[in-house]
């Protein structure tokens, strides 16, 4: 395995516990990767905190006691270093080491069929010749524009800003997305006073349905972040630049200049504007592929291009799905189908759907945690009408359920089915609200076993749950039939 995040270690697992077969996993920093170190891990740790202290405001008897109180930042930052092992791997390489999977310290290249020079961290290098396979699995970097100044400023990061220790009084946040949102929802809650986002598309979560984004921003506004949509930044200029470190202040007063020739001043700039793989360095060229760009996999997760079905991509690299649980998810069928094959097996052909992740990327599921939350599975109305389906849309307002009410007072959020009109199935959902996040994955059981509506009326959600919304949505559904019948 060419790099041991969550994707590889995944990989190496599988091949391993279900086979017998020997794996090694080459990894250059931390075993465990971007998850467990800079991305979900420590932004979640960032997030529940503030998520709590909302909470608490909103239910009559708590909201007293509570007040105006902030979070105490010291303890939020050391819960984070503490969900993180204060960046250590130890326990990581423990458990691979435990699994019966080899760990080298260093950084890989693909240097032929099967192989990969490893240049260790002790400073030699080492020839690894595999048996069966090598499975890519080196993830994702920050991409950071190509805008005047902006390199040069030494912006925060996703690992910066994950990884903060130093709470700055006015940031910028460039990016609508995920990052940039969730990033947003913790900076605020810590205390940044002054806090704005600028993004270039009209909607924050672009790839969501767009009520989804517009609740954050209404819940982003009320915190008192400035948004700043459709809109980008043309110049970037800072004083006294320093590489402090990861999650330190980069240096003095950030001038950041947008294209509509506002002029905005901060002591920091975050940048959240997507991912690049990290595929321009890893000896592709050596195996007859492009070097940069993400790697074409076919279903099974082989990469396209190359003969001999030896080489395999999994997780962020592979670009299908930027998601841990996906990236897990292509590992365990990578895993097994290396295993399959080792055994003379050909899984690629007519082996049922378990070695292959066709279906689960029929339904990727997803949540931000942002306030309110957002969990969606499959696609959007505009994707699946762009892909051609014909769909049918019902929607319904969350805070009109007793479980909303019971959460939150003055709960907003709202939900909306996308269901395949030919079929009656379900193929898209979304929620967007407090404490919905949990309501994802019955969305994606859903999706994944094709329930039709008819047998979605038989799975009866609990009183006085938020999952009522799938009772309410469905009335509205039939309402919305009945009236159409009646023309
Ligand atoms: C701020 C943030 C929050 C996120 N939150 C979530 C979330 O809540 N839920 C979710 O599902 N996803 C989340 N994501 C996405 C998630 O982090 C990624 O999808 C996931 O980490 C990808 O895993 P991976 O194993 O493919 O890659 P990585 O975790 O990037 O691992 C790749 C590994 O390969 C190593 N490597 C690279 N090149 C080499 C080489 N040449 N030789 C040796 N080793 C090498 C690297 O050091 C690294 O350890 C978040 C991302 C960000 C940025
Ligand atoms: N909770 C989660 O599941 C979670 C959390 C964080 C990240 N992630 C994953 O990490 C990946 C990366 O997230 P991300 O937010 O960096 O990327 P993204 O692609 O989700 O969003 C990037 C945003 O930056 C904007 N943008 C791009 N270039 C810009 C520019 N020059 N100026 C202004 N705006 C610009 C885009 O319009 C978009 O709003 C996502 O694919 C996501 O799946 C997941």
């Amino acid at each position: 395995m060419l790099g041991g995040g969550a994707a590889g270690e995944n990989a190496a697992q599988y091949a391993t516990q279900f086979s017998g077969l020997d794996s090694v996993l080459v990894e250059g920093e931390l075993l465990g990767g971007e998850c467990s170190y800079w991305a979900c891990m420590p932004s979640k740790a960032l997030l529940r905190p503030g998520e709590v202290l909302d909470a608490a405001r909103h239910v009559p008897g708590v909201s007293s006691i509570v007040g105006d109180a902030r979070l105490d930042v010291p303890a939020v930052l050391a819960r984070r270093d503490a969900i993180v092992n204060g960046l250590s791997d130890a326990s990581q390489v423990q458990w691979a080491l435990g699994a019966g999977i080899d760990v080298i310290r260093g950084s890989g290249r693909l240097a032929g069929e099967r192989t990969v020079v490893v240049s260790t961290a002790a400073g030699g290098t080492r020839t690894l010749t595999a048996r069966h396979a090598v499975v890519v699995a080196t993830g994702s970097f920050p991409a950071v524009p190509r805008i005047a100044g902006l390199r040069e400023a030494l912006p925060w990061d996703s690992r910066d800003v994950t990884n903060l220790h130093v709470v700055p009084r006015r940031v910028v946040v460039l990016g609508g997305g995920v990052v940039g949102c969730e990033a947003a929802t913790w900076l605020s809650a810590l205390g940044v006073e002054e806090l704005t986002v600028v993004y270039r598309g009209a909607e924050l979560l672009p790839r969501q349905e767009p009520f989804a984004g517009r609740l954050v921003a209404d819940g982003l506004r009320s915190a008192g972040v400035r948004l700043l949509p459709e809109r980008g930044v043309s110049e970037v200029r800072r004083a006294d630049v320093r590489a402090t470190g990861t999650g330190l202040p980069h240096g003095g007063e950030v001038t950041v200049l947008l294209d509509d020739g506002t002029t905005l001043l901060a002591d920091e700039i975050v940048v959240a504007t997507g991912r690049t793989p990290r595929t321009d360095d890893i000896g592709l060229s050596a195996v007859g592929l492009a070097d940069g760009g993400y790697l074409d996999v076919d279903d099974q997760q082989t990469v396209r291009g190359v003969d001999g079905q030896w080489l395999y991509a999994v997780g962020d690299v592979c670009g299908r799905a930027l998601l841990t649980h996906m990236g897990k998810y292509q590992a365990r069928v990578a895993g097994e189908v290396i295993a399959a094959r080792a055994a003379g097996r050909n899984p690629g052909g007519d082996e049922p759907s378990r070695l292959s992740t066709a279906t689960g990327h029929r339904a990727v599921p997803q949540v931000t945690f942002t306030s309110p939350e957002v969990g969606s599975v499959g696609p959007t109305e505009e994707e699946a009408r762009a892909a051609g389906v014909d769909v049918e849309t019902v929607e319904y307002d969350l805070a009109a359920l007793a479980g909303t009410y019971l959460l939150k007072e003055d709960y907003t959020g709202r939900a909306k089915l996308v269901i395949e009109r030919s079929t009656d199935t379900l193929i898209g959902a979304t929620f967007a609200g407090t404490g919905i996040a949990e309501l994802v994955h019955a969305a994606t059981t859903a999706v994944v076993a094709r329930m039709t509506v008819s047998s979605l009326w038989h799975a009866v959600p609990s009183y006085p749950t938020v999952s009522e919304i799938w009772l309410r949505l469905l009335e509205t559904l039939e309402a919305q039939r009945r009236k159409t019948e009646r023309g």
